[in-house]
């Protein structure tokens, strides 16, 4: 991976966000595949599309899945990379094996800011998806929304202290994401020093619908930073 944070724009529900995100300057773009909890969640049918445009490299995000519905989904989509948003050690063991040129994402979910973290329990998680082959990590926030618990999308930070300590033992590149936005992306990248953020509804004009100032005054900080 090159010098400079990364910027994974996610989320992505069409082909004109597609472009707009490319257009703006990330590195690469998140489809949210068959995800009963989030609203951006398209089937593998809807998402061709977007995987099948020349834009950016594509991340398929997935929850539970079985290897058989994985195999699907590779097959039909060929992403860039599967970032799976449960523990996937096993399956990362087995898709490596097989599909050796597919990058193995795994998200590993803190809670907000302001609740108790098990941290060792995160180490642990960290140290299994390394051990399994994953390629990258995204430490990203799970809470409760409108009573049902969601493992992404949340527009919620967690304690960046911690994520700044996990992400320099991290023995993987480490992105952050949960709660980015414009106005603390400077700070999130200065802070934590991740080899990437990701980030999904702080560049929103609605749930789905990616906003183009947002975007733009996103990659503007991203851009400063980077300069540093
Ligand atoms: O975006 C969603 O709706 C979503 C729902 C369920 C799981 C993951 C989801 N998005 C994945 C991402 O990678 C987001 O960029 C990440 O969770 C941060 O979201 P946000 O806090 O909205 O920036």
């Amino acid at each position: 991976m090159k010098a400079g944070c990364k910027v994974k724009i996610c989320g992505i529900t069409n082909l004109e966000d597609a472009r707009l995100a490319a257009a703006e300057g990330a590195d690469y773009i998140g489809v949210v595949v068959d995800v009963s909890f989030s609203p951006r969640s398209l089937t593998i049918e809807q998402a061709g599309k977007i995987f099948a445009s020349p834009y950016r490299p594509t991340v398929a995000l997935v929850h539970q899945i079985s290897f058989t519905k994985l195999e699907l989904l590779i097959s039909s989509l060929k992403p860039f990379a599967v970032q799976f948003l449960s523990r996937a050690a096993d399956l990362i063991v087995r898709a490596k094996k097989i599909y050796p040129g597919i990058q193995m994402w795994q998200s590993i979910h803190l809670p907000p800011a302001d609740e108790q973290v098990n941290r060792p329990e995160i180490e642990r998680l960290v140290w299994e998806c390394s051990e399994a082959g994953a390629d990258l990590v995204v430490f990203d926030t799970a809470a409760v929304i409108s009573g049902s618990k969601r493992f992404g999308g949340t527009g919620r930070q967690s304690n960046w202290q911690l994520v700044q300590q996990l992400v320099k033992n991290c023995p993987l590149p480490a992105f952050l994401a949960g709660g980015i936005n414009p106005s603390n992306v400077a700070q999130a990248i200065a802070f934590v020093k991740p080899a990437g953020i990701d980030l999904c509804s702080g560049v929103e004009a609605s749930p789905g619908q990616k906003s183009l100032n947002k975007l733009r005054a996103l990659m503007t900080e991203v851009r400063k930073e980077n300069a540093l």
